[in-house]
């Protein structure tokens, strides 16, 4: 059982509630001697997701799929988002992002740039993504994407205008904070081309 730095909380118990696609944990914990308290923890991996940018048609790539989660709040059942993978075991996440952006989209990626990692969810989730930017040209296609039939993904490819995509956030077309979140980096780093 873990103390932090500062000893004021104490881990008193840990329980695996599901381990299915991924586990589901209870931990129990005290802080600064007070009653215990219990959290449920989602250990939904590590992810790596990034937005390709054609800086001469001013264009970016998103994929558009089936979110469960987002179909059963009454949002989905389709989303759109930058494309994103899970990174297995010790995988570089730059390395990931080149092989999801192959198998998602067709494309091959240049210039690929680390943005942050960041917890998407920390409440309830201890997911870390990696974030990135790269660039692609239309030259750059060389499969036809789609993602893995045998996984059961159909992933649509769009290849919009910024200003498109950046539309289709405030109108609510896209929900996805990750993708949201590299767009806005989008028009930090190029306000010329986003608007
Ligand atoms: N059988 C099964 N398949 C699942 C389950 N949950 C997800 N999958 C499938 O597992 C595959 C994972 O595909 P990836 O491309 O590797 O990951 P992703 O779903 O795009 O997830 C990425 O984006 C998420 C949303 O931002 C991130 O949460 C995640 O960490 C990752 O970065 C998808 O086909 C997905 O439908 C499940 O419970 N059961
Ligand atoms: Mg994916």
């Amino acid at each position: 059982m873990g103390e932090d730095q500062g000893g004021r909380i104490r881990i008193l118990g840990r329980e695996t509630l599901s381990d299915g696609w991924f586990r589901l944990e209870k931990v129990t914990f005290a802080q600064d001697g007070g009653a215990p308290q219990e959290r449920e923890v989602y250990h939904n991996g590590v992810g790596a997701a990034v937005l390709p940018l054609d800086p001469a048609r001013g264009t970016v790539l998103l994929v558009r799929q089936l979110r469960v989660p987002a179909m059963v709040n009454g949002d989905g059942p389709m989303l759109v988002e930058a494309c994103a993978g899970i990174v297995e075991g010790d995988d570089d996440p730059a390395e990931t992002v080149r092989r999801e952006a192959g198998e998602e989209m067709g494309y091959r990626l240049r210039a690929v740039r680390k943005l942050f990692t960041l917890y998407p969810s920390p409440g309830s989730s201890a997911e870390r993504l990696h974030l990135f930017l790269a660039e692609y040209g239309p030259e750059d296609r060389v499969a036809e994407g789609g993602g893995l039939a045998g996984e059961g993904e159909r992933i649509e490819v769009l290849d919009v205008p910024l200003a498109e995509a950046w539309a289709m956030v405030e109108t609510g077309a896209i929900m996805d904070a990750k993708t949201v979140l590299l767009l806005q980096q989008v028009r930090l780093d190029r306000p010329l081309i986003s608007r």
